[in-house]
């Protein structure tokens, strides 16, 4: 039911002092009818980060509204364009105060700056991620909002990317030895999922000292499919995860870990280079948060990962897709070969290792989240931030299937109860190699590829530390 309209409210619109006439519809989200002379505005609950009180004025008691307003959003258009609001109102309805009240920053933003003034709170903003949308965002959008919520400049520490290693690096020179000396830090990250797996991958690299803190990672996700964002939840509003970000509390991430036979390599360079992988007890290794896949999920992942594919955002996945499905000599699709186990837990408790009898594989992912794109969920089951991998296995299967069964998944599911379908909570899976291309042999961890050697093979198992926080 409609809430009556309230009474004439002194504010700023647009830059001018007016009485506005507020009206506030409550259809699940919530819109804040604005009218005065001369013009009208609607705010919809999906945009709001918070509503703050503002604390000179105690006679009037007015409230600032902060908002994120979209510029451009079409699926035409891959490149969004975002503007920061802040709005003062009188009079706003009380349930409408309770829905988006802010006491002020969150403890997450206020972490104290060192003895020798170096701050701990830290703005990360990935150049490169997505379609290159970060840095507008920080300008038009993160850093007024901070100053409206009282972090001025000087409050954090902004660090642009200028490579593909500045996040590795920031977080190996900064956030790594300062976790290890007990200091609170708090990261907030312009990036896709690449930019957590960077923190993760450098923080798991060493061990943790006896004092170490948990650092905080509040996501703005900037990305291609933001997996990680998608399936915890704090992408679901208007505001690219910022309202999260200012009202929302941190949560453990869970991650994995792969090894991979010793002669393993990453692709890098658009697959022209390959780097060695960082060592241990004889094995390639890399932790992931969100999917290690191989067969098609790798290969597109892979071959989409170029500069004129990334212009085309998510787009870029389903494009790469369609190629390795309907090849251009008009051949069949690639079925993969490899001999599958799957690491799981049986009634008694005891962990057993079951053998899939079957070699040929068109589809593989272990994953511990649901989307790997807002509207593309691969793991129905998966609850936000649960922390139990799951495995999705197709078969021998035609190009036909695979894409109907993914167009199933963009319709958030049911393409995991397909008679051709596997799909079951693991502890771990291992997979030995069987060909003699080595593009079939590309393994994706969060979009890092990983070639396995010929004759080779890898393993997934959950990770056992917790290591970072999100705030969600
Ligand atoms: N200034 C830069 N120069 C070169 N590479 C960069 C720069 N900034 C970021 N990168 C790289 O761009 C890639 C962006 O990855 P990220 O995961 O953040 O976004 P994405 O791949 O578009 O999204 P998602 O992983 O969510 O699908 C990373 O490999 C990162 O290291």
């Amino acid at each position: 039911m409609d809430a009556p309209p309230v009474p004439l409210s002194q504010g700023i619109a647009r830059g001018s002092d007016v009485g506005l006439r507020l009206d506030l519809k409550n259809d699940g989200d919530g819109i804040l009818a604005l009218k005065w002379d001369g013009g009208e505005d609607q705010i919809h609950d999906s945009q709001v980060v918070g509503v703050l009180q503002e604390t000179r004025n105690k006679e009037v008691q007015p409230q600032w509204i902060l908002r994120v307003v979209p510029l451009h959003s079409s699926p035409e258009v891959t490149k969004s364009m975002f503007a920061f609001e802040s709005l003062r109102v009188t009079s706003l309805p009380r349930n409408y105060l309770e829905r988006h009240m802010l006491p002020g920053a969150p403890e997450h933003l206020l972490v104290p700056p060192n003895a020798d003034g170096s701050r701990n709170l830290h703005v990360v903003v990935s150049i490169r991620s997505g379609t290159g949308q970060a840095q507008q965002y920080f300008d038009d959008v993160l850093s007024k909002a901070l100053v409206a919520i009282g972090l001025d400049r000087d409050t954090y520490h902004v660090h642009p990317t200028k490579s593909d290693k500045s996040i590795m690096e920031i977080a190996e020179k900064i956030i790594l030895p300062r976790a290890n000396q007990g200091i609170r830090q708090t990261i907030v990250l312009l990036s896709g999922d690449g930019g957590i797996v960077d923190i993760v991958n450098t923080l798991l690299s060493a061990s943790q000292s006896d004092e170490y803190i948990k650092p905080i990672i509040g996501l703005i996700p900037m990305g291609t499919g933001n997996a990680l964002a998608n399936s915890s939840g704090l992408n679901r509003d208007a505001t690219s995860g910022l309202g999260r970000i200012f009202r929302g509390t941190p949560r453990n991430i869970p991650s994995f870990t792969t090894r991979f036979s010793l002669g393993s390599v990453f692709l890098t360079d658009e697959g022209r280079k390959t780097e060695s992988m960082p060592l241990q007890s004889g094995c390639g290794i890399v932790h992931g948060v969100v999917v290690c896949s191989w067969a098609l999920h790798a290969s597109l992942v892979s071959d989409s990962d170029t500069t004129e594919y990334r212009k085309f955002g998510a787009q870029r996945f389903q494009m790469a897709a369609k190629e390795l499905m309907t090849p251009a000599d008009g051949s069949a699709p690639h079925v993969y070969n490899g001999k599958i186990t799957l690491y799981k837990t049986d009634e008694r408790g005891q962990e057993i290792a079951e053998e899939i009898p079957d070699t040929k594989t068109s589809y593989i992912v272990a994953t511990l989240v649901s989307n790997f794109e807002e509207r593309l969920t691969i793991s129905p089951a998966s609850k936000p931030l649960d922390g139990q991998l799951r495995v999705l296995r197709f078969g021998d299967i035609s190009g036909a299937h695979v894409l109907r069964l993914m167009g199933m998944a963009m319709r958030g599911g049911g393409h995991e109860r397909d008679v051709m379908a596997q799909y079951v909570a693991i502890n771990g899976l291992k997979i030995q190699f069987d060909e003699s291309d080595s593009r079939w042999r590309r393994v994706c961890v969060d979009g890092k590829i990983v070639q396995v050697d010929e004759g080779g093979w890898m393993e997934v198992r959950r990770g056992n530390k917790d290591i970072v926080n999100l705030v969600v």
